[in-house]
C-alpha cells in the first residue's frame, strides 16, 4: 500500500473542498484543538484520514492508531520529516536549527543525539536528582504556606497551577545553565518565554501574504524581532557565564548549555553560533515546562475527584516506606523508591491517556511523494498531523475510554505492559512515535512520578467545601483545564 512511483495519479485522501461557514483564511487561524469536533464528523464522513486545505498548504489528518502506526513505525523514514517553516518562525526557530523544526537529516540528528545522549541518559538524569529535591522542597514550601496564609477559619483555597509550572520551569532551567541561576534571574527567563508563546498567533497572522503583512502590520513586525532581541538579552549572558567557568569546572556538573558549546555543524564545520545556541535553550525550556506542568494538573485533578484513587496512591506509598530498612526521611518519596509503585505509574499513565497534553503531535511532512493507503502524500506544501486524544480514547482498545481507571495499566487490565514507544502496537501515543518521539519521555515520566508521588503523600488534597472539579478542557500552548484546579490541603505530618 506504500510506494513512491506513479504517485500522480492518485488522489489525496478525501475531504471537503470548504468548510461550511469557515474560510480557509479563518482555518488557518483557528488553533488545531479547535479543529478537533470538526475533525471528528469529518472522520465519519470520509475515514481515518482527511485532507483539509488550509490557505496553501494541504493539512492531512490521521485519527487511526495502526494508520500511525504504519506511517511513523513501518514508514518512519519517510514520515519523519518536518514541514518548512513560515517566515515568523524561522526568526524564532534561526532558520529550523531546532530539535522541533529542523528537517530530517544531519542538522536533527546531530542536535537530537546530542539532547539524548549528553543529558537524557540514565546516569545523567540521575545527576540532577540533588535538583529535583530541592524543587520539590521549595514547591512544597510554597503551597504549605498559601494554605495556611488564610485569614479566615476556614481553610484556604489555592489554585495550584501556577506552582507547578514554575516548579517545573525551574528543574529546565538548571538542567539548561546549572544550579547558580538565582530567582530573579529564573523570572526573568520565564517572562520572555511566556511573552514568546502567548503571542505565538498574533505573530502566525503575519505569514498571510508576507510582503503586504509587513507593510501593513509593521509595528507587529518590529514587537516579533524586540521579543527576538530580549529573549537573546536575556538567555546569551547565561550561556557565556558557563563559557567562562572552564571546562573542569562545567564536567563537574554538566548542564545542556554547555553541551551546545562543542558541537559544530557537520556539513558547514563550524561551532554553533550565540543565536543558535539562544534558539536551543529557548527550545529546550519550552518543550518540558507547559507539558508537564499540564499533566500534573490533569493528574491531580483527578486524584482530587476521585478520593479513593488518592487513597490507593497513599497506601501503596505507605507500604514502600514500611519496608525501608533503617527509616531514613519519612516524608520523602525517593527516586528508587518509583520503581517499587506500580499503581502511582499506572495512574500516570491513564492521566496521559485521558487528558494528553498535546492533543497532536507537532506537525510532520513526508520527505518523498508516496502513495499511502491508496492516496497520495505530496512532500510540498503539505503537513501530516495525528490526533494523539482520539488514539487513546479508542474504544476498540480501551473500555470506557472516558472513564479514569489506573487499573487499565496493571495486570488483567488492557494496557497492561504498554510500550511507550509503540513500536509494536500503538494503543496510544501522549509523547508521538516513531522517530520523532518526545526524546524525554522517561524524564517526564520520573518528573511525573516524583512529584505526584510526593505531592499526594505529604498532603490530602480535597476540593474546596462543595468543590466539584470540573474537567473541562481548554487550549493554550498545551490543552489545559478551563477551570484550573483549585485544592485544600491538609498536611499529612
Ligand atoms: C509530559 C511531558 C511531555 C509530553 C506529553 C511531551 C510530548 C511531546 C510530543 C507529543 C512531541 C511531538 C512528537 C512528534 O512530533 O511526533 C514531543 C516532541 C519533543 N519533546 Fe516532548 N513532551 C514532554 C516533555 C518534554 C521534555 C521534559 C522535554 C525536554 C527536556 C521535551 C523535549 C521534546 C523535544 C526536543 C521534541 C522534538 C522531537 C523531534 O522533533 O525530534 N519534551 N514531545
Amino acid at each position: 500500500s506504500l510506494s513512491s512511483s506513479s504517485s500522480s495519479s492518485h488522489p489525496l485522501p478525501p475531504g471537503p473542498l470548504r468548510l461550511p461557514f469557515i474560510g480557509s483564511l479563518h482555518l488557518l487561524l483557528l488553533s488545531f484543538t479547535e479543529l478537533e469536533p470538526i475533525l471528528r464528523d469529518l472522520r465519519a464522513k470520509y475515514g481515518p484520514i482527511v485532507t483539509l486545505p488550509i490557505a496553501s498548504r494541504r493539512a492531512i489528518f490521521v485519527s487511526d492508531r495502526s494508520l500511525a502506526h504504519h506511517a511513523l513505525i513501518q514508514n518512519g523514514a519517510v514520515f519523519s520529516d518536518r514541514p518548512r517553516s513560515p517566515a515568523t518562525s524561522k526568526i524564532l526557530n534561526s532558520n529550523q536549527h531546532s530539535i522541533t523544526t529542523a528537517f530530517y537529516g544531519p542538522t536533527w540528528r546531530l542536535l537530537r543525539r546530542n539532547l539524548t545522549s549528553e543529558i537524557l541518559h540514565p546516569a545523567r538524569i540521575k545527576s540532577f536528582s540533588g535538583t529535583r529535591k530541592r524543587v520539590l522542597r521549595t514547591l512544597l514550601e510554597r503551597l504549605r504556606s498559601e494554605s495556611e496564609s488564610s485569614s479566615s477559619t476556614s481553610r484556604n483555597s489555592i489554585k495550584v497551577i501556577d506552582h507547578f509550572q514554575y516548579a517545573m520551569f525551574c528543574l529546565l532551567v538548571f538542567m539548561c545553565f546549572g544550579e547558580s541561576v538565582d530567582e530573579k534571574k529564573i523570572r526573568d527567563i520565564e517572562r520572555v518565554q511566556r511573552r514568546y508563546l502567548v503571542n505565538f498567533d498574533r505573530f502566525n497572522v503575519l505569514n498571510f501574504w508576507p510582503r503586504v503583512a509587513k507593510f501593513l502590520l509593521y509595528k507587529r513586525w518590529e514587537e516579533l524581532l524586540d521579543l527576538r532581541k530580549e529573549q537573546e538579552d536575556v538567555l546569551a549572558p547565561l550561556i557565556r557565564a558557563r563559557e567562562k567557568l572552564g571546562k573542569e569546572e562545567r564536567i563537574s556538573a554538566v548542564s545542556y548549555s554547555d553541551t551546545l558549546l562543542d558541537l559544530e555543524w557537520p556539513e558547514e564545520k563550524r561551532k554553533l553560533n550565540e543565536g543558535e545556541m539562544v534558539t536551543l535553550c529557548s527550545e529546550f525550556l519550552n518543550a518540558g515546562t507547559d507539558t508537564t506542568g499540564t499533566a500534573l494538573q490533569w493528574i491531580m485533578a483527578n486524584l482530587v475527584k476521585y478520593p479513593e484513587i488518592q487513597e490507593k496512591v497513599v497506601k501503596e506509598i505507605e507500604g514502600v516506606m514500611r519496608e525501608r530498612d533503617g527509616g531514613g526521611d519519612n516524608k520523602e518519596v525517593r527516586e528508587e523508591d518509583l520503581n517499587k509503585l506500580p499503581y502511582l505509574k499506572a495512574m500516570i499513565l491513564e492521566g496521559l491517556r485521558r487528558h494528553p497534553p498535546a492533543h497532536f503531535v507537532l506537525p510532520h511532512a513526508v520527505s518523498e511523494d508516496l502513495v499511502f493507503k491508496d492516496y497520495l502524500v505530496p512532500k510540498e506544501n503539505a503537513t501530516v498531523n495525528f490526533l494523539v486524544a482520539e488514539m487513546g480514547w479508542d474504544p476498540k482498545v480501551w473500555e470506557n475510554p472516558m472513564e479514569f481507571k489506573p487499573e487499565r495499566f496493571l495486570k488483567g487490565g488492557e494496557g497492561f505492559e504498554f510500550d511507550i514507544t509503540g513500536n509494536k502496537e500503538i494503543k496510544m501515543m501522549p509523547f508521538g512515535a516513531g522517530r520523532r518521539i518526545c526524546p524525554a519521555y522517561n524524564l517526564a515520566m520520573m518528573h511525573l512520578e516524583y512529584f505526584v508521588g510526593n505531592l499526594v503523600w505529604n498532603f490530602e488534597w480535597k476540593a474546596p467545601d462543595g468543590g466539584y472539579v470540573d474537567l473541562s478542557e481548554k487550549e493554550e500552548f498545551t490543552v489545559v483545564m478551563k477551570n484550573p484546579l483549585q485544592v485544600c490541603l491538609s498536611p499529612r505530618f
